[in-house]
């Protein structure tokens, strides 16, 4: 026999009863919240069935679970390990994923609905709707509208601009003009101007591009010949204002530039951040205003796990859903919180760290901006009851690692022999991956291959899942084929 659902159970015990009732199920709450904090069904000796099931725990959510999902992947800042959540979640559930033919939607140009793979907007046929966009696109917000309903939780990632641009520098060397030409970051950064020629093949991913990614129109000094995206969730599209400003509690460009250590020594070409006039802060603060409208939460990389537990609580979902593994590492990087922090930073690497902020501007605003709303979330949801829900999905990590994973961490590609698992090779770096451990249960194997399989392998096995090979049965004929 089921559970008998609430409704049922008041008709059953009528108002006195329910009273009682409330009152017993107000104390074992408490009790519970007392014994365990947010998040934390413990797990005697971890074991791994219990992980699998999001079973409805003390503290499980009581809200349904959101499931129309527009994931902005930005590139080179986590989103990766995000997008490996999204497609095990609606795996799991039998989500519906508007999926691109291959494995973006059109990138770099701007998104269009009609790159998405079964969208037939005139068919009038009854196709069901979309739950989960989340491949690469340049987001397009009009067009991202025409596929997802308005109210789908908008979602995005940031990342340090710094680390970014590290990660970006070796994984696109070969794809972006700019970065072909020049020997290392630190020539890059030293005279950016003598290797970057705005609109030039490739040359969006050496200069501000998460702004790029986010659709977001350049000013005119930045405008590469590709011109600028129009964009919008009110759809009416953030322009250069004219006089006009933000709305007064985004308007406050000095705290914005504070952070940013200038370039002091004699690069007096490059748009740094203490250069830019008001006239470009209140364009910048004007389109993070429009971002704030748009996206219900931007996560940061740096502090990936802090922002994994406030989408769990923003979207209803368990916390289980939000444990993952880190996707597409390139050996040597990641050196997230230790360039936030400055800590153990040589001077040279102290150096690189602020130009690298100053070349890309728009982004460092960027990441301000989103680092800055993380942290009042956090302060809204309560940093101890945080501490400890991050503290119990490290721990559920590590069990899972352990539990998949040769080695219980990710491994050079040289030691993937399965196709399956192998990531994606780019770059000048080598992306790591996974390596299952062996004599897993059937039910085991079947939730560490989801965790470990990287994002190709899975858009394709949630692109065969979606579009299943049509069997054609052959016409009956009188005429036989020759042999
Ligand atoms: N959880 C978490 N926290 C912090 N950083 C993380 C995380 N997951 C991935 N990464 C780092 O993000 C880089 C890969 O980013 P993406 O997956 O967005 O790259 S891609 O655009 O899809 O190719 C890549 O950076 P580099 O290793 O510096 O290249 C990853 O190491």
């Amino acid at each position: 026999m089921g559970l008998l659902s609430p409704t049922r159970t008041m008709r059953l015990w009528g108002p006195r009863g329910l009273g009682v009732a409330l009152g017993v199920f107000m104390t074992i709450g408490f009790a519970l919240q007392l014994w365990g904090g947010p998040f934390q069904r413990r797990l005697p000796g971890l074991q791994l069935r219990h992980f699998w099931a999001s079973a409805p725990g003390p503290a499980a959510p009581s809200c349904p679970p959101r499931q129309r999902l527009v994931f902005l992947k930005t590139h080179k800042s986590g989103s990766s390990s995000v997008l490996s959540l999204l497609h095990r979640y609606g795996d799991r559930h039998g989500l519906r994923f508007a999926l691109p033919a291959r494995y973006q939607f059109g990138y770099p140009r701007l998104f269009q609905a009609s790159r998405v793979k079964g969208y037939r907007p005139q068919s009038g046929d009854t196709q069901p709707p979309f739950h989960i966009l989340c491949h690469h696109m340049r987001f397009n917000l009009k067009e991202v509208l025409q596929v997802m309903p308005s109210d789908s939780f908008f979602f995005s990632i940031v990342r340090d601009p710094a680390a970014l641009a590290r990660s970006a520098f070796s994984y696109y060397k070969s794809a972006s003009s700019a970065f072909r030409k020049a020997p290392s970051l630190a020539a890059f950064l030293a005279n950016p101007r003598a290797f970057y020629r705005p609109g030039a093949r490739g040359d969006h991913y050496a200069r501000n591009l998460l702004w790029f990614d986010f659709g977001l129109p350049f000013p005119p000094d930045m405008r590469t010949k590709r011109g600028n995206p129009r964009v919008s969730k009110d759809p009416n599209p953030p322009q250069l204002p004219s006089g006009a400003g933000p709305p007064a509690h985004t308007l406050d460009p000095n705290a914005l530039f504070h952070p940013v250590p200038t370039v002091a020594d004699g690069h007096s070409q490059m748009s740094s951040p203490a250069s830019l006039d008001l006239g470009s802060s209140s364009f910048i603060q004007w389109n993070l205003a429009w971002l704030d409208s748009v996206f219900d939460l931007v996560l940061v990389a740096e502090y990936f796990d802090e922002s994994l537990v406030l989408l769990a609580d923003a979207l209803c979902w368990g916390l289980d859903d939000v444990v993952g593994f880190m996707h597409n590492a390139q050996a040597g990087g990641g050196q997230d919180r230790s360039t936030i922090d400055d800590g153990g930073l040589t001077t040279e690497d102290r150096q690189l760290t602020a130009r690298a902020r100053a070349w890309n501007n728009l982004d460092w605003a960027l990441y301000v901006h989103f680092n800055r709303s993380l942290w009042a979330r956090i302060k809204q949801y309560g940093q101890s009851r945080l501490e400890s829900a991050v503290a119990e999905l490290r721990a559920r990590r590590e069990a899972l690692a352990k539990h998949c994973l040769v080695g219980g961490e990710a491994l050079d590609p040289k030691y993937i022999t399965d196709r399956r698992f192998r990531p994606f090779q780019f770059g000048s770096g080598k992306v790591l991956g996974y390596v299952l451990r062996s004599g897993l249960s059937l039910q085991d194997q079947e939730e560490c291959e989801r965790l470990a399989t990287p994002e190709l392998q899975y858009k394709d096995k949630l692109d065969a899942k979606q579009f299943p090979p049509t069997v054609s049965l052959p016409l009956k004929t009188s005429r036989r084929p020759s042999p």
